[in-house]
């Protein structure tokens, strides 16, 4: 469809969605529809099906997660035209209303920003009239978690902290590349998967120039690591997003633009209640380093070495296409990793992991200054707060394997004093602000030291 065509369609719809569990195949179908026609995409996901039959219970449970999942999967299609109107397939409680408006219009701010379509900060979705059948409650905290792998030290630190206070995790990827599937056999667990395939048709339109921008992955991957833990009877969905990630980058129109949103505990608490009324589920996700900063869950990840020839957290890795291997050493999030990984490691051990040296080299000297808050904002990845950067810059400088590294001399010329007096009194180090972690699982971050 061409591109004009796609610009003046006005809305976006859900027309059906169907599971069939003898292959765990989920059809979502979306539909932009305007005065010119419609596009139609249907996009795959493919749930891990357990040995045993599913019994009733289950499957209405899952029904439910899948409902929430259809909605919030749509932006991905949502975001080709950014038609006015989001035209909800079902009747939904206050709380799902809630996530849906918050997913397509937070979760697609740095969309919005970059695009410069206002309009989609201010998107409310038309939801059908009539009520919705309460659900059952389900209560599977007990049970083991669902600890989801992203391939980098985050959800390393989760993955080996509930291990080792015996909580006894199953790893769970979302289209698990060379990446997770070398750090799910360095852990020795038996991970879960599900695949997830976009429409095609996705990327055709792209490469003829529509719309296109980021979207709110992690709400997408941790809805269908609830439907896979309900799937398989399993136990909360442990997630690995930091204090740092619910940070906005800048405001623009008076929105906060989030890179990170739905990783941040915003998204957290909206997806929580979602469940809850939506799918019955009381205890369903939560992010068990949500307290943590960056620079503090790097110092943990220190303590862990057998995922050291596999771990990678650079995005280059996890592209669709073209991915790089491991790290790219030349991205915000490289940088930002080996900064913070670098005053709680050996230099060797360091670049043995990252394949090179960034401190060593001149040419990263610009990226570290936006790191640092000397030039522009915080970059749209995921990468810590300023404060973060400039604390384990100066503890780079008290250490005498790294104070001469050229990039580190660099740095610490170019901050201003009111930068290091700021690190002198700050708390990343010490847990704060809102979390969701249940009593059962607050100790389990000790476990690691
Ligand atoms: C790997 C990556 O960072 N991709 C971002 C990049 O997309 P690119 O075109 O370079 O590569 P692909 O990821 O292969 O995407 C191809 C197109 O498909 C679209 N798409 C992808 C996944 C999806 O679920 N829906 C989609 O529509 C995508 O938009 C491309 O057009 O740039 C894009 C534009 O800014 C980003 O949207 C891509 O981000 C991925 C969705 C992704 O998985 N990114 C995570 C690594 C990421 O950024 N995570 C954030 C958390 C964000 C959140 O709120 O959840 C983080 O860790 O900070
Ligand atoms: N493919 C995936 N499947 C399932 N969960 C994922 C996937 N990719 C990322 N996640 C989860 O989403 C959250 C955010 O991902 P993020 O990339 O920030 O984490 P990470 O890979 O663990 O660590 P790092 O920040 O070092 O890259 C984490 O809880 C992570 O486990």
């Amino acid at each position: 469809m061409p591109n004009e065509q796609l610009r003046r369609m006005d809305a976006f719809t859900f027309p059906s969605y169907s599971i069939d569990f003898a292959t765990g195949e989920v059809l979502f179908d979306y539909a932009l529809t305007g005065p010119d026609g419609e596009q139609r995409f249907t996009e795959v996901i493919t749930l891990p099906l357990p040995a045993e039959p599913v019994p009733d219970a289950t499957a209405a449970t899952l029904a439910r997660v899948l409902e929430l999942l259809h909605v919030v999967a749509g932006v991905s299609y949502y975001k080709a035209a950014a038609p006015p109107r989001l035209v909800l397939p079902t009747p939904l409680g206050a709380a799902a209303v809630e996530l849906v408006t918050a997913v397509y219009t937070k979760g697609l701010a740095e969309y919005a920003y970059r695009n410069q379509l206002p309009h989609v900060l201010e998107l409310r979705p038309e939801v059908p009239a009539g009520s919705v059948d309460p659900a059952t409650p389900l209560d599977n905290s007990d049970r083991r978690p669902l600890s989801a792998v992203g391939g980098g030290k985050d959800s390393i630190v989760t993955l080996e902290a509930l291990r080792r206070a015996g909580l006894d995790p199953v790893p769970f990827s979302v289209n698990p590349n060379h990446v997770i599937v070398s750090v799910n056999e360095a852990s020795d667990l038996v991970p879960l998967a599900a695949r997830r395939r976009l429409d095609p048709v996705l990327f055709e339109l792209n490469a003829a120039g529509a719309r296109n921008g980021h979207i709110p992955v992690t709400a997408i991957n941790s809805l269908i690591a609830v439907a896979t833990a309900v799937l398989h009877g399993l136990g909360p969905v442990v997630m690995s997003n930091e204090r740092s990630a619910s940070d906005p980058n800048l405001v623009w129109n008076g929105h906060e633009i989030n890179h990170q949103w739905s990783k941040g505990v915003e998204a957290e608490g909206l997806l929580r209640a979602a469940l809850a009324e939506h799918a019955g589920l009381t205890e369903p996700y939560f992010s068990l380093l949500r307290s943590l900063s960056e620079l503090h869950i790097a110092r943990l990840f220190a303590e862990i070495d057998r995922y050291d020839a596999v771990v990678t957290s650079c995005n280059a890795a996890f592209k669709l296409r073209d991915a790089s291997e491991r790290w790219c050493r030349d991205c915000p999030k490289c940088r930002f990793v080996f900064l913070a990984m670098a005053p709680f490691m050996p230099r060797e051990r360091l670049t043995g992991i990252f394949g090179g040296d960034l401190l060593a080299d001149q040419s990263q000297v610009p990226g570290y200054r936006e790191l640092l808050g000397v030039d522009g904002h915080k970059p749209f990845e995921c990468v810590g707060e300023v404060e973060e950067s400039v604390v384990a810059l100066s503890l780079l400088a008290q250490q005498d394997q790294w104070r001469d590294a050229p990039v580190v001399r660099a740095l610490v010329a170019a901050l201003p004093d009111t930068a290091w007096s700021a690190a002198s009194t700050s708390d990343v180090f010490s847990p704060g602000g809102p979390n969701f972690v249940p009593a059962p699982y607050a100790k389990a971050l000790t476990a690691l030291t």
